[in-house]
């Protein structure tokens, strides 16, 4: 038999699949870990909590699927992106992770900017202009801050390649997630030597970098034997999240849009070429499709914002087991009319990327009156999530980028409700298809190509992708949605001093 494994390791936890040479999942496992926020707009993690997710979940599927360690040829390795694992001279961390929605490099993103000569000519040697969000601005952080951590620091790792660290021993990255460091040459796709040393940056920080279905080592025998596994299962590259999540619903190809409700929002269309928008509020990242690329807009507190909104606020889901209480909370939103009763709510809870890089703005309900019950603040908070993803489809199509298919996924789009809500604001029909697991599904179909089940990615997912079922626009809906659209976008505009002021307060 031949078996591959897809690793993804998420915000809200590590995800593992394994699928048979045809992309039949066999089994898959999840285990959740906290997201710790010790400062409003810091979130950080432990890295050994992915590996000790990571184990878990591995030794489940592996047993569940009755796998011999032979079977295992290929492991994939998908994560969330930017995040930076600071690693000593003897491969300790040094702190914990700071992670991709972290909102502290404000001064830093100010500093890369400066020292690379401007916006226009940082985005001529990365593609991209400095967000908080992004790697290196996290590591000027650590030395601007916490200079004696930052004389320690060996390697800067991003999440999946700590995990591939401690899988493999090897030090290796690939293109799509090294894009979201804002240190890759994303044309060439190299590091950037001019950036790193106009930021006095030393090249060693960096893992190699390798094409997503590239083998970049193989299992020490340590692991091989606590996961179950062989010591000739090969490790590939792997991918981002989101170029792995694009990968697992078959977006590989011009004209077919991926979006993605997990913790963040995801809006990603493939480009055979690098493509930007102007304004550089889009990410302009290589794809895991060798020789091609990607935009894609990044919303970040999506799945979050309904998370942060049953965790604190919903009432009487205690004895309802954690796997069912979103569609129990969801189920009395589904009753409300769409619009909310005209209740806005702006899900910028930690802050906001796309379009607005913005780390003080900050979530609101906005047209609260007496009518108004919790069925229509948690509606409103659904309606909100998509509203910020319909920010980035605007930029997408106003740069006519073709969106003939839009394929919806991650952990929010099983949600019926907001599956239609995805149809009736983006005004298109959406479809869902047969793999739902996203990233970890992507990048176990890597590893099938590593190992040579496929010739090329576009022809495994040809071969293991169909569209299940398509979600129609209801055109009542969606005309009340597109009432409320610009008012929304103004809600923005109007608030934006005053998030100012509230976050300098918090
Ligand atoms: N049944 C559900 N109904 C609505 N939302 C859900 C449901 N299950 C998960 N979610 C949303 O999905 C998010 C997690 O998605 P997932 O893709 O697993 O995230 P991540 O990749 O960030 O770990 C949660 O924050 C939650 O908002
Ligand atoms: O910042 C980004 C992409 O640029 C996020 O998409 C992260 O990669 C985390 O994703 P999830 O854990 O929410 O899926």
């Amino acid at each position: 038999m031949a078996y591959y494994l897809g690793i993804d390791v998420g915000t809200s936890g590590t995800k593992s699949l394994l699928i048979d040479a045809t992309g039949k999942v066999l089994a898959e496992a999840v285990a959740e870990y906290p997201m710790h926020q010790p400062k409003p707009g810091w979130t950080e993690q432990d890295p050994e909590d992915w590996w000790q997710a990571t184990v878990a979940t591995v030794r489940k599927v592996v047993r569940k699927a009755k796998a011999k360690p032979a079977d295992v040829r290929a492991i994939g390795l998908s994560g969330q992106m930017h995040g930076s694992v600071f690693l000593d001279a003897k491969n300790k961390v040094v702190r914990p992770a700071l992670l991709w929605n972290d909102q502290r490099t404000v001064a830093e993103c100010d500093e890369i900017t400066q020292r690379a000569g401007g916006r226009k000519a940082l985005i001529k040697m990365v593609a991209n202009p400095a967000l908080t969000g992004f790697t290196a601005p996290k590591i000027l952080w650590l030395r601007n801050n916490e200079p004696r951590k930052f004389d320690k620091v060996r390697k800067v790792l991003l999440p999946k390649d700590e995990i591939r660290r401690r899988l493999t021993g090897e030090f290796a990255g690939d293109m799509s997630d090294a894009s979201g460091t804002l240190l890759l040459d994303v044309v060439k796709r190299q590091w950037s030597k001019k950036l790193l040393s106009k930021l006095e940056l030393d090249p060693d920080l960096l893992p190699p970098v390798f094409e997503s279905e590239q083998v970049t080592g193989q299992l020490t025998a340590a692991v091989a034997e606590e996961l179950g596994l062989s010591t000739d299962c090969k490790v590939v590259a792997g991918a981002g999240d989101c170029a792995a999540g694009a990968i697992g619903n078959g977006v590989v190809e011009r004209g077919v849009l991926s979006t993605s409700i997990g913790t963040s929002g995801v809006m990603f269309v493939h480009s055979d070429q690098p493509e930007y928008d102007a304004e550089g509020r889009l990410h302009t990242f290589c794809h895991a499709v060798h020789g091609q690329w990607h935009m894609m807009g990044v919303n970040l507190t999506s799945g979050g914002s309904l998370q942060w909104w049953i965790d604190n606020v919903v009432q009487g889901l205690a004895g309802i087991p954690k796997g069912k209480r979103y569609e129990a909370a969801t189920a009395e939103a589904a009753e409300i009319a769409a619009g909310s009763g005209g209740l806005s709510f702006l899900p910028y809870l930690n802050g906001e990327r796309t379009p607005h890089a913005d780390p003080s703005a900050r979530g609101a309900f906005v047209g609260l009156n007496l009518t108004h019950t919790r069925a229509h603040m948690t509606r409103a908070v659904m309606e909100g999530v998509v509203f910020a993803m319909r920010d980035s489809l605007e930029i997408i199509r106003s740069l006519n980028v073709p969106v003939d298919q839009i394929r919806v996924s991650g952990g929010g789009s099983k949600n019926p409700l907001w599956k239609q809500m995805q149809a009736d604001i983006f005004g298109q029909n959406v479809v869902t298809l047969n793999a739902e697991q996203g990233p970890a599904y992507g990048v176990a179909l890597l590893a099938a190509v590593g190992d040579g089940a496929y010739d090329s990615i576009g022809e495994a997912c040809k071969a293991t992708i169909q569209v299940k079922e398509q979600t129609k626009v209801d055109r009542k809906a969606a005309s009340a949605m597109d009432a409320l659209f610009p008012i929304y976008q103004d809600l923005y505009v109007a608030l934006k001093d005053s998030f100012q002021k509230i976050a300098s307060l918090q």
